[in-house]
């Protein structure tokens, strides 16, 4: 069995982070594991407080994973602190597994800042150069890549952007833009497109987390990149097409490994290759 690590915050209420990327995992039919870098009190509403763990404790947790168990994929999430992204560089550049995907969580769906806004300059020295794939929203991206992005042009001239500082593929995604819910993928010498017709709900608590997570899921499962996003992508608009009422907030999307693994094509018309 193919084995994906998750290292990000945990969401209490079970829609994002790392309850999110476990369900993903589970759903994908990898063996999920975590190293969790923060405990945030939230629900679909708001956050109302968190707790960062210990560097030296989140740099244990990845010793005690990569010490025992090959790691396929590693996804990681939230890193609220200039302190806890430079461990979680540094272990994984001595453990160096293949496969990283980081989603440069900034703030959760209902606007509560979920990293330290100073800590852009360390995300951009030491965290982003060791991403295979790093999936910024509009937003993020353009924070990192400090420009407005108004249309498909600006999201690729970010991705651009973002890919001179080092990571080696760059997904922006257009979950907060008007119009179809368009993503681009740019490897360094190509844009490839992924795009789904905008689905009308509020309940997206979680949507980025579940994105990234199904990603690397199909990486550790050796598709090729293109192939890894495109089968995300369909993960992660099924999610939200099924996404939950709970909550009086932004609701979280659905994992369900019965749906997507036999159900999908009676029940959207899409199918799994
Ligand atoms: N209302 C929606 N309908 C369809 N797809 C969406 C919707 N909102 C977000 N997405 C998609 O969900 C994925 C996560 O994107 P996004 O919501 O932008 O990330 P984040 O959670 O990091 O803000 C992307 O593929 C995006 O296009
Ligand atoms: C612990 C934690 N991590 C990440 C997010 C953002 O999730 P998303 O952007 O997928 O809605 C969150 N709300 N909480």
């Amino acid at each position: 069995m193919k084995k994906v690590l998750s290292i990000a915050g945990s969401d209490c209420s079970g829609g994002a982070g790392i309850q999110a990327d476990l369900k993903t995992f589970s759903a994908h039919g990898v063996f999920g594991m975590s190293v969790i870098v923060s405990v945030v009190a939230e629900n679909t509403s708001r956050v109302i407080d968190l707790q960062d763990i210990r560097p030296d404790i989140i740099e244990k947790q990845i010793d005690a994973v990569f010490e025992d168990i090959e790691v396929d994929a590693v996804k990681i999430g939230m890193l609220p602190q200039p302190e806890c992204m430079e461990a979680v560089a540094e272990k994984l550049k001595q453990y160096a597994p293949a496969n990283i995907v980081i989603d440069p969580v900034m703030y959760a769906k209902n606007g509560c800042p979920l990293m330290n806004p100073d800590a852009i300059d360390t995300l951009i020295k030491t965290v982003i150069p060791i991403a295979d794939l790093l999936t910024p929203n509009i937003p993020e991206a353009e924070k990192i890549s400090s420009m407005e992005i108004r249309n498909v042009e600006d999201m690729k001239k970010s991705a651009m952007a973002i890919h001179e500082m080092g990571c080696k593929n760059v997904l922006v995604k257009g979950g907060h833009a008007a119009g179809s819910a368009l993503d681009i993928l740019f490897d360094g010498n190509e844009f490839y497109a992924f795009d789904a017709q905008r689905i009308e709900t509020k309940n997206t608590h979680g949507t980025g987390c579940t994105y990234s997570s199904a990603i690397a899921s199909n990486l550790a499962l050796e598709f090729g990149l293109q192939e890894a996003v495109r089968q995300a992508k369909e993960y992660v608009t099924i999610a939200i097409q099924h996404s939950l009422s709970i909550g009086k907030g932004h609701g979280p999307t659905h994992h369900f490994y019965e749906l997507y693994q036999n159900g999908l094509k009676k029940e959207t018309g899409i199918t799994r290759q």
